[in-house]
């Protein structure tokens, strides 16, 4: 990361404004990341930590999984990664920056070629988004959340780790499809959709149903008027 001289913080800081619906990321496949239109651009890997679990929230609802997504320095969410660097090959960079982020014990838990998920491209950043999975067990996880606050770039770039609901609540909304309702840095909420549907942790027609979900409209006195102390 770098001041930008216009004293925004961020590498992409001037081209940051797009890429910020959907449309705006072509997946590519692995076999055309050598094609000429792809050379010369920004590389940047992410990953989604997790581990499958069974385990009943409240005693009601199925975890399914513990995935692990992070709050950055810019209010939004995204996962732990981040820039490629020049010379520097994808796993090595990204096994870099989950150190630097959330400090991932990347000797017991490297990412490897094997968790590998999906490539996106963005044109109008000229960004080349790779992202990987990686399952480990539960208590590790736990460790890595522990651990996480001791990161190099804790309270600077990331401002803790998040768990992710994926139970949708009783009135349709609270849970997973709020969730789904934050901000998210670059492509990240995509990646994590395509992911959920990859590892079969949720269906496609779960997943449709999260996202279209509205909330439930609440029309009581104490919504009106902003803040009451
Ligand atoms: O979790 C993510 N998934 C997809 N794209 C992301 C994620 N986090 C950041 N990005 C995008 O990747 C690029 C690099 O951002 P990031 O802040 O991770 O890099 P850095 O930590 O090396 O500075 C930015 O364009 C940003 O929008």
């Amino acid at each position: 990361m770098a001041d930008t001289g216009d004293g925004t913080w961020g590498h992409l800081a001037d081209t940051e404004h797009f890429g910020r619906v959907s449309r705006d990321y072509i997946v590519v496949p692995k076999a055309d990341f050598d094609l000429p239109k792809y050379r010369g651009s920004t590389r940047a890997g992410h990953c989604m930590i997790y581990s499958r679990s069974e385990e009943k929230i409240f005693g009601i609802y199925t975890a399914r999984a513990m995935i692990l997504m992070q709050l950055r320095f810019d209010g939004y969410i995204g996962f732990p990664g981040g820039l490629i660097h020049e010379g520097e090959d994808i796993l090595s960079g990204l096994n870099r920056e989950l150190f630097e982020e959330v400090n991932v014990n990347v000797q017991k838990h490297p990412v490897k070629e094997e968790h590998y998920v999906v490539t996106h491209w963005c044109p109008s950043k000229k960004l080349l988004l790779h992202f990987y999975a990686v399952e480990i067990p539960i208590n590790d996880l736990k460790v890595i959340e522990e651990e996480a606050v001791k990161a190099h770039d804790y309270g600077t770039e990331t401002l803790g780790t998040l768990r992710i609901p994926l139970y949708t609540m009783g009135d349709g909304y609270r849970g997973f499809p709020a969730f789904l309702a934050n901000s998210y840095v670059g492509n990240s909420r995509e990646q994590l959709l395509y992911t959920l549907q990859h590892l079969s942790i949720m269906s496609n027609e779960e997943i449709t149903k999260a996202v279209e979900a509205r909330p439930v409209m609440l029309s009581t006195e104490e919504n009106k008027g902003g803040v009451h102390v």
